[in-house]
């Protein structure tokens, strides 16, 4: 069968958006090409989702629909060197990247030809939960975006940002999922610090972030909110509150989210 999808690089968060597009019937899986350098790798891709892998990027050129950028930005000039003139004249498939920082300007100096999207997922893609942004290039027609729309749709919600947003919605959604993560671990720890077993305070960290998220959600209450709803006067809360307070933990939050926001914009450079 002939390739549609090529992606470069099968690492994490290609694996994330992969498994669900093959999941979901989107791409048949002898239609998606992956190129990988770690023969490791390339086997596990192959045995566990069916799909096409090679060690040449330059075969992804052949995709027919779309070719994913899914490597480290740090080496995309290496592996652009020498790929963009092999793609064909008519009908080259649409590039969406879903490097960090790397800008759309930067990617249509490389891919002159092309149709381009900027993207940026984030790895709860891979439970079908994840949230996307996409940002369209000089090129982009409707039909490109619509395609775009339909692979993140697959892996989650999916939202069209100006690519001036991009580097934030880099530090918010893109890093954000590592934020939460610690934020789940810490909350276990302070179970642990209370005397409850490790796996008690595991199960109590992590469903509490999950229903609050989902009470969030389902309600449309304001965090805020919700907050005040826990909260009773002169209650266990407001003295945690106190303490969160205290040690800056909304400004550390804040804080991490801009300093993700400007290493995205470094890395774009
Ligand atoms: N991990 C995350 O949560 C997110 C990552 N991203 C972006 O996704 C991209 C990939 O990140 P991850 O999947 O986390 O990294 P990763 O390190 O898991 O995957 C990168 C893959 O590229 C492969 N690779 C290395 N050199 C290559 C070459 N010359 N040609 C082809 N493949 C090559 C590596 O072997 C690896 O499997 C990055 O640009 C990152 O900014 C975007 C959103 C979220
Ligand atoms: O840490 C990183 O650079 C990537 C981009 C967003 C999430 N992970």
């Amino acid at each position: 069968m002939s390739i549609r999808l090529g992606i470069i690089g099968g690492g994490v968060m290609a694996e994330a958006i992969l498994s669900r597009l093959i999941e979901q019937n989107i791409y048949p899986p002898d239609a998606v090409l992956v190129s990988e350098p770690q023969p490791q790798r390339r086997e596990f891709l192959r045995k566990t989702y069916k799909v096409q892998v090679t060690s040449d990027n330059r075969e992804t050129t052949t995709a027919q629909d779309v070719l994913l950028l899914a490597v480290k930005p740090q080496i995309l000039d290496k592996v652009a060197e020498n790929l963009a003139h092999l793609f064909p004249k008519r009908y080259p498939p649409l590039i969406l990247s879903i490097l960090a920082g790397v800008t759309l300007k930067r990617l249509e100096a490389i891919f002159s030809e092309q149709a381009i999207i900027r993207v940026m997922p984030n790895t709860p893609a891979t439970v079908g939960a994840g949230i996307t942004a996409i940002a369209a290039g000089k090129k982009v027609e409707p039909e490109h975006l619509a395609s775009a729309r339909s692979i993140f749709a697959a892996v989650g919600e999916v939202v069209e940002v100006p690519e001036s947003l991009m580097d934030g919605v880099t530090g918010l959604s893109g890093s954000g999922p590592a934020f939460v993560a610690i934020m789940i671990e810490a909350l276990a720890d302070g179970g642990v610090a209370a005397g409850l077993p490790r796996p008690i305070a595991a199960q109590l960290a992590l469903q509490t972030v999950l229903g609050t998220a989902q009470l969030l959600q389902q309600t449309k209450l304001h965090p805020a909110q919700l907050k005040d709803q826990v909260t009773s006067p002169g209650g266990t809360t407001i003295a945690g509150v106190t303490q969160l307070e205290k040690s800056g933990f909304r400004a550390a939050i804040i804080e991490a989210v801009m300093a993700a926001k400007q290493r995205s914009h470094e890395l774009g450079r």
